[in-house]
């Protein structure tokens, strides 16, 4: 029987200061088999969180455990169970897929050239053209085919749909499902593009200029907040606690609430993750 860990990444109190901007105290967990997907403008700090699970960069304190090993102590045996994809995909620019999967067949010990061929055909990638002549999009599926053909267990995406166009998301969504099916597999990826993500995710984490605003349950999330329209006294009868986020335009008031605090009467809409994000970040300063 194959063991796997509860558990394929778990960060507890990391600290990262760079002059202007610190990642303060970040607390996060992701359960194998499930999708974790990071929410943050721009500049909140998801890359460098990123960037801190891969070693890429040195914490300043706390501490990252992936598929139940600290990351600095492992980090040979781990290259083979991550799978990366970075917001730029760097292969040299005279290198075919061709010749790129030779080259990983030596770096992966589970490389995997037939995995890797249905790939490039699925996501119609020309075998023998150089890959600096790739287009943005290409060159994303391109690391996402070379991330998935070495069997990883755990899948790390930055920003790695956003050149995509929306039929070939879909189309890779799916293979990121597929993927978590296997309950020893799981990712975590980054995105802006937030509908992608509310798509796919089974915890949602928003990230706030290196501040961890939420981290949730994306079911739980979705059942916990919802969406009022009323007049500004309605809005002050409420309790105050309740009221999570307000948008005001001139003819009523738009505000997020806990559904629970809300008294009978008031119709609460669902909500969706995007604008959960939108309310919360504007009503943090
Ligand atoms: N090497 C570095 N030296 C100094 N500051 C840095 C460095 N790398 C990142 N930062 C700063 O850390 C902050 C967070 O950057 P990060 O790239 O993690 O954001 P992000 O959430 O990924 O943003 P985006 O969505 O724009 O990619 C920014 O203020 C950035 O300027």
């Amino acid at each position: 029987m194959t063991t796997f860990e509860t558990n394929a990444l778990e960060i507890n109190d990391l600290n990262k200061n760079y002059p202007g901007f610190s990642l303060n105290h970040l607390n996060l967990t992701l359960p194998s088999g499930c999708i974790l997907g990071l929410i943050g403008e721009n500049g909140a700090g998801k890359t460098t969180t990123i960037k801190l699970i891969l070693d890429i960069i040195k914490k300043d304190s706390g501490s990252i455990r992936i598929l139940g090993r600290d990351c600095t102590s492992a980090t040979t045996i781990l290259k083979e169970e991550i799978g990366v994809v970075l917001d730029e995909v760097g292969f040299q620019e005279c290198l075919t897929p061709l010749q790129i999967g030779r080259i990983m067949k030596d770096i992966f010990r589970n490389w995997d050239p037939s995995l890797y061929d249905q790939y490039l055909q699925k996501f119609n990638l020309p075998n023998k053209k150089e890959f600096g002549k790739f287009s943005k999009g290409m060159k994303m599926k391109l690391g996402i085919a070379v991330a998935l053909s070495h069997h990883p267990k755990l899948l790390i995406l930055d920003e790695a749909t956003s050149g995509l166009d929306p039929v070939m998301r879909d189309e890779i969504l799916d293979i990121f499902n597929d993927f978590t099916r296997d309950e020893s597999h799981a990712i975590l990826i980054s995105s802006h593009i937030v509908s992608d993500l509310e798509k796919i995710c089974d915890y949602v984490a928003f990230l706030h200029k290196g501040n961890l605003v939420l981290f949730e349950e994306k079911d739980r999330l979705l059942e916990k907040y919802g969406i009022i329209q009323c007049t500004e006294e309605q809005l002050q009868e409420l309790n105050q606690s309740a009221v999570i986020g307000v948008k005001y335009s001139s003819y009523n008031v738009e505000a997020v609430v806990l559904r629970d605090q809300i008294p009978e009467g008031f119709k609460v809409h669902p909500i969706s993750i995007e604008d959960l994000f939108i309310f919360m970040i504007k009503g943090v300063h």
